[in-house]
């Protein structure tokens, strides 16, 4: 039996966390600091309502091969793998907090943006460099949607790296899963590939509330998203990181299979949460330092978004 814990159990890593409980051989905890959530899951399932293949909406549900939730990593036994799905803002406190669960565990992050596995490399003893392109959104305790599929890409983190046996153990258990996975040697290419794709299009969705689709198809908009993405583009070649996807398709297959979803940054910006502008521009626009390759646009996109959750009730109470 491999035991595995996610760390955030909310769209994504609910998502991840129902898949991997279809497997006999994998016993799935997940940790998050939503009771009502928690309870629901360890009640009656975690509940997938997807709208994805053949035969329209369908629902499906852990139960009989559960999700062993918690809100205290105290609870969680030693586990071989591990999968980080906060936001990155909670990182540090939420993979700190499972110190003893992953005192021999290799680590992947499934997050946006650049600098989780950094953090991750400060707690855990080996760490996987991972990105996605699953899509989804909690819609109520114990029950996530299932918005767009997507390939996943697993590779060790160099500065402290899982083995690659453990990146193909961790590979081979979410494709058995449902969730294509592939274990590269280097998997810097994928992650930069959906960061420029990322920075160029969830900062606009943030500040213009338009779903994917929408904002995509809005040719002024579409405008400036190809004009984040140049700029993002000029930054790895100065790093000399090769992407491998063109942006333009990425962009193209959004809107076909993600038309109506709201990228995790409007998410964030609807229910008023912080949102991680810093590690996607902010991520590029140091990364364009180090290479000295100005940046502007993505500056801008972290100024104005910053400035949008500065303008919110609670901030301006704060701060006046
Ligand atoms: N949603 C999507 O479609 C996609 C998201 N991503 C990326 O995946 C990552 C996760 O995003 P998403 O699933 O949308 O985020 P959610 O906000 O839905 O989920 C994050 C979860 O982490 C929980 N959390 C906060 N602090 C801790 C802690 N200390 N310990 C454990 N859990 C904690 C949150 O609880 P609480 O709400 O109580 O704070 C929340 O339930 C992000 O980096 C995002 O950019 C990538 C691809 C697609
Ligand atoms: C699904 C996708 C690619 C949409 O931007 C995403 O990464 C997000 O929602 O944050």
């Amino acid at each position: 039996m491999i035991h595995i814990c996610v760390v955030g159990c909310g769209a994504i890593g609910s998502l991840y966390a129902a898949h991997l409980a279809r497997l006999d051989d994998v016993e799935v905890w997940a940790v998050d600091p939503w009771a009502e959530h928690v309870d629901a899951i360890n009640a009656r399932g975690l509940v997938v309502v997807s709208r994805l293949g053949p035969g329209g909406p369908h629902t499906s549900t852990t139960e009989g091969s559960p999700v062993r939730a918690t809100t205290d990593a105290a609870d969680v036994p030693a586990c071989e793998l591990g999968i980080v799905a906060t936001k990155a803002e909670h990182t540090r406190e939420a993979v700190a907090a499972c110190a003893d669960v992953f005192a021999d565990a290799a680590v992947a992050s499934v997050q946006n943006g650049l600098g989780n596995e950094e953090v991750l490399a400060d707690l855990v003893p080996r760490v996987i460099r991972g990105t996605i392109l699953p899509a989804g959104a909690v819609t109520e305790p114990g029950v996530v949607r299932y918005d767009a599929p997507g390939d996943t890409w697993l590779g060790p983190f160099e500065p402290k790296p899982a083995s690659m046996d453990e990146v193909r153990l961790l590979a081979d258990l979410l494709t058995r899963a449902g969730l294509k996975t592939h274990a590269l040697e280097d998997a810097r290419g994928p992650q930069w590939d959906k960061v420029v794709f990322n920075s160029a299009t969830s900062p606009l969705a943030a500040l213009t509330g338009l779903p994917m689709g929408p904002l995509c198809e809005d040719p002024a908009l579409r405008a400036e998203v190809d004009a984040l993405v140049a700029e993002a583009q000029d930054v790895c070649a100065a790093l000399g990181i090769e992407t491998e996807k063109d942006p333009a398709a990425m962009v193209a297959e959004a809107i076909e299979i993600a038309y109506h979803h709201k990228p995790s940054m409007l998410q964030d910006v609807l229910a008023r949460r912080r949102t991680e502008v810093d590690v996607l521009n902010g991520g590029v626009a140091a990364a364009g330092r180090t290479a000295g390759v100005p940046t502007p646009r993505h500056d801008a996109m972290v100024a104005l978004v910053h400035g949008l959750e500065r303008s919110w009730p609670m901030n301006v109470e704060e701060t006046s």
